[in-house]
């Protein structure tokens, strides 16, 4: 196999028949001569009955898996797990743990996951929580975070950390870490976060550090790439049916009843369409990827009128980031930003809740029945379920596992369904969107027959947005797409567009 940096600093290794693995940076990679120890997990009681517990470091995962017997073998990512060898001595180890950005269930799991893991299986027991995200660093206290502190807190929704947008200060965060001590950095958060993770980890590396910098991905919108999907994004999604639930009870039981729900979704649409897909009840789904308009042949009130004739009610969820540049026309407002430089949405449900009610009571042709319902920050202020518990205790201990390994400037992640470590560049090299020229909102749009809103030329001004640069290999599609219409980019796109 050979092996070469990109500008980028990307590690890739190319090996036999088109096989790529992007590969993780290692604290060796700038320290030489690190003295490794053999993993504590090898006289664990709990893990020495367990076969091949420990993952072979040619372990690599594929990033693709549909193939056709001619295609290269295409892009790996390492795969995650405990090794035989570790870089740190647990006495040694001073980790901390930081939340930042917005909510999502199962934060706390995460943070129970880390502390018990690097407890239990390493032996590690100083911990510090970060206080309020990024400037906690330098503008707070710490929490010591013991097994007994984090006991229950996977029970609470939130964090016990506190978490913030805005207030990154590179130098200001690493001095911080440096002043105390830490070695191993977990950071939690969403597409924001990881960018910012990857300035402390490029910082850390310039000084020299021996601190391993680990990311664990958050998100309920699901915008960032490679992943398969974020911890807490099925929550979310069950929590989003109530809401629906409760809108078509209030539609159903009135006559021509309409029912509107916003869902969390800023750029990207994957609550509002799988809460769709899940639901059944809903009979119009917007999202920022897909554009729509109101008014005339086409638009979404002809598609009401007729739905309204048909069934006497009708359900419509619509991603808070939809229609956001036909409310910026009609309100005439300026754009305004968070402190972490994210756009503040106009609340189109109320927005498109007025202009339904203003058409319908002009047109005098039907007297309709319209309740609102937003549940945003509902959906993502509980506790996780069952499964998105699970996912966030294998998340939790994969970060771990790599920390200890040695490797670092990572961000840990489901690629079909086996964890695996991803460099942060690749994490942040854009934002995951949903493909409307992909199989999954072509599936939404026969389960809920709703106006796709595009004629032919949106659907190929839609498909050149979508040609972003790619490191896909020549020749390769969309996963079984033989035509060949499919951009490259939908390519690249995780499973929550493509899944079969
Ligand atoms: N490009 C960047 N470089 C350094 N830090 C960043 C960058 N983008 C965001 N951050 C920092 O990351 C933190 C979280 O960012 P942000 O508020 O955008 O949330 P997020 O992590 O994207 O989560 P979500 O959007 O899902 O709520 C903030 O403290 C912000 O200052
Ligand atoms: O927490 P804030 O600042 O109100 O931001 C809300 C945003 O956070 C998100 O929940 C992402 O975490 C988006 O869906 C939503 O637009
Ligand atoms: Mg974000």
């Amino acid at each position: 196999m050979g092996s070469q940096s990109n500008p980028q600093m990307m590690k890739v290794v190319a090996g036999d028949a088109g096989y790529l693995l992007e590969d993780v940076p290692h604290l060796t990679d700038y320290i030489p001569d690190l003295p490794t120890y053999p993993n504590p997990l090898r006289s664990n009681p709990a893990y020495s009955v367990v076969k091949q517990y420990f993952v072979n470091v040619d372990d690599t995962v594929p990033q693709k898996v549909v193939v056709h017997k001619s295609s290269p073998r295409g892009i790996h990512f390492r795969r995650a797990g405990p090794r035989q060898k570790v870089y740190f001595d647990s006495d040694e180890v001073h980790a901390c743990i930081v939340t930042c950005g917005g909510l999502c269930p199962g934060l706390n799991t995460v943070i129970r996951e880390i502390v018990c893991g690097l407890y239990h299986m390493y032996g590690v027991n100083k911990v510090l929580g970060i206080d309020g995200g990024y400037r906690g660093f330098y503008s707070k206290n710490t929490i010591s975070l013991t097994p007994k502190v984090v006991n229950d807190i996977h029970k609470r929704g939130g964090t016990i950390l506190g978490t913030s947008r805005g207030g990154h200060d590179k130098l200001k965060i690493v001095d911080s870490i440096q002043d105390r001590g830490i070695n191993q950095v977990y950071i939690i958060g969403g597409d924001g976060t990881q960018k910012g993770a990857a300035v402390i980890y490029e910082e850390i590396r310039r000084r020299g550090l021996k601190v391993a910098v680990a990311g664990i991905p958050k998100t309920i919108d699901n915008d960032i790439p490679v992943i398969d999907k974020s911890f807490g994004f099925d929550t979310a999604v069950e929590e989003a049916q109530r809401a629906i639930n409760a809108a078509h009870v209030e539609a159903e039981s009135a006559e021509n009843g309409v029912g509107v729900v916003k869902l969390m979704g800023r750029y990207s649409g994957f609550i509002a369409m799988y809460a769709t897909l899940a639901s059944r009840d809903v009979d119009c789904c917007l999202i920022p990827e897909s554009p729509f308009y109101l008014e005339g042949k086409g638009g979404l009130f002809e598609f009401m009128e007729k739905r309204l004739k048909e069934n006497g009610h009708m359900v419509i969820v619509i991603a808070e980031g939809a229609g956001q540049e036909l409310l910026s026309e009609s309100l005439h407002s300026v754009d305004l930003k968070d402190a972490s430089g994210n756009r503040l949405l106009h609340d189109v449900g109320l927005w498109i809740s007025q202009r339904i009610k203003d058409h319908f009571a002009k047109q005098h042709k039907m007297d309709i029945t319209l309740k609102y319902i937003d549940p945003t920050y509902m959906i993502r202020a509980i506790p996780s379920n069952a499964s998105d518990n699970v996912n966030c205790t294998l998340l939790a201990q994969s970060a771990v596992h790599g920390a200890m390994a040695g490797y670092t400037g990572f961000t840990v992640g489901l690629v079909n369904g086996r964890h695996t470590y991803i460099p942060f560049n690749r994490i942040n090299e854009r934002q995951n969107k949903v493909v409307i020229t992909d199989r999954m909102w072509a599936r939404l749009l026969s389960s809920t027959n709703q106006p796709s809103f595009l004629g032919p030329k949106d659907v190929i001004e839609v498909k050149k947005e979508e040609e972003l640069p790619t490191q896909l290999l020549d020749g390769e599609l969309c996963k079984d797409d033989k035509s060949g219409t499919m951009s490259k980019s939908s390519a690249l796109l995780g499973c929550l567009n493509c899944m079969q």
